[in-house]
Formats: C-alpha cells, sequence, structure tokens
C-alpha cells in the first residue's frame, strides 16, 4: 500500500497540478521565480483526492500535534482542507485573512475566539513559509498557543526552515519536494536535464538562471 507523501504527490502529478515552465518561469508570493509551480487549489475539484489530503492531514496532526484544540486554515487556499480537516476531527475552525478586513468588523481571524487556545494552521504549501507565518504571528496577537502548522506540500527550501526556526514553530507536510520529483521520475514526466534545472534552483532560488 502507497504512504500518504507518495500517494499526494502522485495524486498532484496525475491531476496535472505541477507545471514545470523553466523558459518561463513561475512568480511566487514571495517574489521568488522558479521553474516549478504546484497548484493545490486543483485538489478541491477531486473528491478521491482530497479525501486523500484530509485524512493525510488528520493522521500528521493526531501524530505531531494530538493536544489541538482549534484548526484553522490560511486564506485562501488552505481554507478548504482546514474544513475537511476540522469536520473530520470534530474541532472548532477558524480561518486567517492575509491582512484584516477593510469593511465589516475588520477582522483578521474568522470563526472562534483563540486566546488561550492550542491551534493548528493549515496550509496548502509551504514555500518561504511567510504566508502562514504571518497568519502565526496575527492569532500569537490574539493570543493564541500555535502548537504547529501542517501542509500538503513543502518546497524544503532552507528560506522556509530558517524562517520556522526564527518563529520558534515546527511544521509537517504530507509531502516534499524530493518525494515529488522522485514520484514523477518514476512516472516518467521528467528527464535528466528537466531533474538538474529542478535540483538546481531548489540549492538557490534567489540565483538560479536558466
Ligand atoms: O510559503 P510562502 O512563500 O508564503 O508561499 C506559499 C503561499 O503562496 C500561495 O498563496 P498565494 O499568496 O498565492 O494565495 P492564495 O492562497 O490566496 O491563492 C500558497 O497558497 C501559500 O499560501
Ligand atoms: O510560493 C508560492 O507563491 C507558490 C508556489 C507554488 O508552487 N504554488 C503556489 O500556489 N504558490
Amino acid at each position: 500500500m502507497l504512504n500518504y507523501a507518495e500517494q499526494v504527490a502522485n495524486d498532484l502529478l496525475a491531476i496535472g497540478a505541477v507545471k514545470f515552465s523553466p523558459e518561463s518561469p513561475f512568480t511566487w508570493a514571495s517574489g521568488i521565480k522558479s521553474p516549478i509551480y504546484t497548484d493545490n487549489r486543483m485538489t478541491i475539484g477531486y473528491p478521491k483526492v482530497r479525501q486523500n489530503i484530509y485524512k493525510g492531514l488528520v493522521a500528521l496532526i493526531q501524530e505531531s500535534y494530538g493536544d489541538v484544540e482549534i484548526i484553522g486554515g490560511v486564506a485562501t487556499a488552505g481554507i478548504p482542507h482546514a474544513a475537511w480537516v476540522s469536520e473530520k476531527m470534530n474541532k472548532p475552525m477558524i480561518y486567517v485573512r492575509s491582512k484584516p478586513k477593510d469593511h465589516g468588523a475588520g477582522r483578521q481571524t474568522e470563526g472562534v475566539a483563540v486566546a488561550g487556545k492550542k491551534v493548528v494552521l493549515i496550509d496548502d504549501l509551504i514555500s518561504t513559509g511567510g504566508s502562514v507565518l504571518g497568519a502565526v504571528e496575527a492569532i500569537r496577537k490574539e493570543g493564541a498557543d500555535v502548537v504547529g502548522v501542517v501542509s500538503i506540500f513543502s518546497y524544503e527550501l532552507p528560506e522556509g526552515l530558517i524562517n520556522f526556526t526564527n518563529a520558534k514553530l515546527t511544521f509537517k507536510s504530507l509531502t516534499t519536494y524530493s518525494q515529488l520529483i522522485a514520484a514523477a521520475i518514476k512516472r516518467g514526466d521528467l528527464n535528466t536535464s528537466q531533474v538538474a534545472t529542478l535540483q538546481n534552483w531548489q540549492q538557490n532560488p534567489a540565483k538560479w538562471q536558466i
């Protein structure tokens, strides 16, 4: 039987969520230019795929952050997965906007009050960690005890690891860049030169050139 890491990596590849375009690189939320883009938003369109994801995320949370009291989604791509996980775990849910709403109640966090509660945040993916750590900062200001972060996918970038260390937080990901590349090679999706490009880029995204 496949484990979640292999299953989810294969699912992402099978639905076409992983795009490879070294000649015309993608620009990420952080400004990083990348030859690869993983569109986890597509997973919500595939019931079997999203079920594998929430089952895997629940298992990760129970294993690593078993005392969690509230499940949080990071806007926007983390929200649907947080909804399925919180439903499965029968826990309250919140979601965290990238900035406070500029009208209405002006809230950044929606759902229940987080003060004094143990919270796990879910983002769909971690690149630099900037988005989820922004959400961590926002709910810490509201008094949350953030016990950890989980994601569907992580690029395993050195910058992301440093940012989590600085935030004194751990994260667990269902699948990772190296597992995704291994699955793509196994499927015959990448040739040797494409694999080399992807490995070179990951070693130093800021300095990467085609
Ligand atoms: O680790 P980081 O460097 O922050 O990058 C990862 C973030 O980037 C993407 O969000 P995006 O800003 O594209 O917004 P969306 O979720 O609203 O689509 C993704 O969904 C993560 O939240
Ligand atoms: O860092 C990002 O912005 C990012 C990378 C990626 O592969 N996919 C995505 O949706 N966002």
